[in-house]
């Protein structure tokens, strides 16, 4: 389409996305989170979601996943329809990406590798014992964790190896899609900037596409391709920083113009 703005939500006809949200509406009693909410997601890129507090960014991601029945609206992720999908079919598309929620949400009465085999027991009962340690131990390094972090426990963790340990379980299937909430939150400037780095690292080699919830301005203009900016109950643009800045939207000029965003974009 000739008049098709760089920013616009959904991509250029005959492009296939990944993720692909048409007319997402989701509420809870009288309060109205998404609405005629649209959203395409390359496949490959890092797509990053950003919004005011409150603004439906999670529900937006258990829409996508499933954990969330939107009121209307059509969700499709890796060519399949998500939505009233029996619960067969719903788990052999989960066992194509992997999810590391924000608090990391690892079983704590378990290790490390014991909670990057829970997915692979469930998905591949067969595999025994060594093959099983042998594919956590790859996952563990892959998340840039040493090799005796296999056998604690998460409480013996720092929140920063917390995070990777979560990670090395959302890549335990290896998965082609990778959602991301908040994966820096509460983490100091150099364990997030490390953590970006690996995302990034991991996106090149495992040819993933990433769709990362963030607060954190310099994850943004460190690694993401695209913006995707919850306002308004939809998604008001999806473009890169620079294009965004373009854009007379108040929430996006004091989010991106503020001090906090000029002082990401020099950094
Ligand atoms: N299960 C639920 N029941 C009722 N209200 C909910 C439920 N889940 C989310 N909400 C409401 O929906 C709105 C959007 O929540 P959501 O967690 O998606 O926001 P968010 O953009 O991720 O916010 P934040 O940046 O603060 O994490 C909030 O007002 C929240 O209170």
């Amino acid at each position: 389409m000739a008049n098709r703005p760089s920013w616009s939500p959904t991509l250029p006809e005959g492009e296939e996305p990944i993720i692909r949200i048409r007319g997402l509406r989701n509420g809870f009693g009288d309060q109205l989170v998404h609405d005629g909410l649209d959203l395409d997601v390359r496949r490959g890129e890092i797509i990053g979601v950003v919004g005011g507090s409150g603004t439906g960014k999670s529900v937006l991601m258990r829409s996508i996943i499933g954990l969330q029945t939107p009121q209307a609206g059509e969700v499709e992720v890796l060519g399949e329809n998500m939505i009233g999908r029996d619960e067969a079919e719903a788990k052999n598309i989960r066992r194509r990406w992997g999810i590391l929620f924000q608090n990391g949400a690892l079983f704590s009465t378990l290790t490390v590798a014991e909670n990057v085999e829970v997915p692979i027991r469930e998905y591949f009962p067969f595999i025994k014992p060594p093959l099983l340690d042998e594919i956590a131990s790859y996952k563990i390094a892959m998340s840039g964790l040493p090799p005796d972090t296999g056998e604690k426990y998460p409480s013996q963790l720092s929140g920063g190896m917390r995070k990777r340990a979560g990670l090395a379980r959302a890549l335990a299937l290896d998965p082609e899609l990778l959602f991301l909430d908040e994966p820096t939150a509460g983490l100091d400037p150099i364990g997030a900037q490390a953590f970006d780095e690996l995302i990034r690292n991991l996106r090149e080699r495992l040819d993933l596409t990433v769709f990362l919830i963030t607060h954190d301005l310099d994850s943004l203009y460190a690694i993401c391709d695209r913006v995707a900016v919850l306002a308004d109950q939809k998604v008001i643009a999806v473009d890169t920083i620079e294009q965004l800045l373009k854009l007379d939207h108040p929430w996006i000029q004091e989010y991106f113009n503020g001090p906090r965003g000029r002082a990401a974009a020099a950094a």
